[in-house]
């Protein structure tokens, strides 16, 4: 695998190209973990939110003919959704946080994302609702900081996988929505998360895929 690395362009052959400049630091079981790290940080995530994104799509079947192109409603769906729901940082030593608290070195220091992406005081009235037009200034969308949409967390350590969630997401969202409408199997039925590392959905996602005749059927 080694010998053809230098041809490839996927990311583990990205690294073991790097792993030749420093061998010592770069190991086998060094490179295992990154790919590790990879596998772990880029499953759950998007798998969770695609859940997520097909239950707010089935309780608003006019967005779903309209979707097909955009991104908002993956941010949307993030906002109220982050599939990282709770995350936080150890002091490592003896800080001042901005808001003048201080925290002594070994404290955790926790942000809920989850209840971030819902509150008024940060999204103004409606933020419990689903609403992919927020994300649009004069029709053009308009991103937000990454500190007050927090769901890929933000600074030096943000996700280095979120341009890449949201091509496959979008890929297989476009794929599904082009064949498929979805309908929620019981509209009744309360949808709820299992507390989790990740925002899972309790029992999953039960749907009906009903095939289209065109794009343009609500
Ligand atoms: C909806 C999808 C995703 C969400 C919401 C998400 C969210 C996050 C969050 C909140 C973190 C920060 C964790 C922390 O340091 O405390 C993170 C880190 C990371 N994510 Fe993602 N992620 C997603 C998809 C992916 C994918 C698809 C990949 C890779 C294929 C990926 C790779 C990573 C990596 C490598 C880190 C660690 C970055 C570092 O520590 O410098 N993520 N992600």
């Amino acid at each position: 695998m080694k010998q053809d690395s230098m041809d490839k362009e996927d990311i583990l052959s990205r690294f073991l190209v790097e792993s030749k400049k420093d061998p010592e630091k770069m190991t086998d079981l060094y490179l295992r973990d990154i790919i590790l790290n990879f596998m772990l940080a880029g499953k759950d995530s998007t798998a969770n939110t695609l859940s997520w994104f097909f239950y707010v799509l089935c309780k608003n079947p006019l967005i779903q003919v309209k979707i097909v192109e955009e991104i908002r409603e993956f941010i949307e769906t993030l906002r109220l959704y982050p599939a990282v729901p709770v995350d936080g940082r150890c002091a490592d030593a003896d800080d001042v946080l901005p808001d003048g608290l201080h925290i002594r070195k070994g404290d955790g220091v926790y942000y809920i994302s989850y209840a971030m992406g819902r509150m008024p005081y940060i999204w103004g009235n409606y933020a419990e609702d689903f609403r992919p037009e927020r994300w649009l200034k004069d029709g053009i969308f308009h991103p937000e900081s990454p500190f007050k949409f927090i769901a890929f967390h933000a600074g030096p350590r943000i996700c280095l996988g979120k341009d890449f969630a949201y091509l496959q997401m979008k890929i297989l969202a476009m794929a599904l929505l082009h064949f498929f409408r979805f309908k929620l199997s019981d509209d009744t039925k309360e949808v709820t998360y299992r507390t989790m590392f990740t925002l899972h959905m309790d029992e999953g996602l039960q749907v009906r895929a009903v095939p289209r005749r065109g794009l343009v059927e609500v």
